[in-house]
């Protein structure tokens, strides 16, 4: 069977109908429908506030929608609508700044390998009751190989610079060996260098079998391997299809409230203002 078939018969990574989310008085996504394929890498583009991160935490399960009035359910992930949390997490690996944070906390400072195998109990590090085998140790090893970080083992995370952190953070994400990443704005905090060194490490990851869903501001950082782009403004899906017909100057002008202009060079885009 071709990919492309396959793809369509599987269950989708997000199949997500009229999701609507409140926080406080305020409807932060509007009636929301999106259909994501297994392997169909994707990028979330949008303003300041259109509601991508919360986006991704629905998805991740850690805000839910609300319940419609037919019952019917509004977010199915791998084609359930119920998921045990540490199940999931084995299925979709999540690397957020909000994960960042609480990971670097030098209050409770964390050693790096400790960090990833704990990904293993859907933990912040090691506890007495977590028995890790070699097979887990192993996979740790090779997780942070992937991500040019094995050189990191021994310190903690909150002394690490914060694109090295973030090295350590998608091994962690990577341990199960996840069908899907998500990634909330992860080349925030890089420099011009090494945002390039870990997009280039997310291709390898895409072209090695794992679905990528990249939230981002920057049309920039929308990966050659990327071909499905979604635009989201005031909570709403105003634009979504492949990059070519996605990243024109009209839909950015449109999803930032200010002309845009979109170029293409090499498999990436680049916007300009203006
Ligand atoms: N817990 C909350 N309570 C109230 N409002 C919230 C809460 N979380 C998010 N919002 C609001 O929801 C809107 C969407 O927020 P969200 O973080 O999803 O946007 P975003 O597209 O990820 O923005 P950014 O690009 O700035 O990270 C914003 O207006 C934000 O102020």
């Amino acid at each position: 069977m071709n990919p492309d078939a396959s793809r369509l018969q599987s269950p989708p990574l997000l199949a997500m109908h009229e999701a609507s989310v409140l926080r406080g008085d305020r409807l932060i996504l509007d009636r929301l429908s999106l259909r994501l394929s297994v392997g169909q890498h994707t990028a979330i583009l949008g303003a300041n506030g259109s509601g991508k991160s919360t986006l991704i935490k629905l998805i991740a399960r850690q805000i839910y929608p609300l319940a419609r009035a037919d019952g019917a359910a509004t977010i199915q992930v791998f084609g359930r609508d119920r998921w045990n949390v540490s199940e999931l997490r084995s299925l979709i690996g999540i690397v957020s700044p909000a994960v960042q944070t609480d990971y670097t906390n030098e209050d409770a400072p964390l050693e790096v390998f400790d960090a990833v195998v704990s990904g293993f109990f859907a933990a912040r590090g090691l506890w007495t009751e977590h028995a890790v085998t070699n097979v887990m140790r192993q996979d740790a090893l090779e997780a942070l190989s992937q991500v040019d970080a094995s050189h990191l083992t021994g310190r903690h995370l909150g002394s690490l610079s914060t694109g090295e952190a973030r090295r350590v953070l998608i091994a962690r994400a990577l341990v199960h060996r996840p069908r899907a990443l998500l990634l909330d704005e992860p080349c925030t905090g890089l420099d011009p260098a090494n945002r390039r060194r870990f997009l280039e490490t997310l291709r390898k990851l895409a072209q090695h079998g794992v679905t990528l869903v990249l939230v981002t501001h920057h049309v920039e950082e929308i990966l050659p391997e990327i071909d499905h782009v979604v635009v989201l403004r005031e909570g709403r899906v105003l634009h979504a299809g492949n990059k070519a017909s996605v990243l024109t100057s009209e839909a950015l002008t449109q999803a930032f409230g200010m002309p845009m202009h979109v170029a293409q060079q090499d498999g990436y885009y680049h916007a300009s203002v203006g």
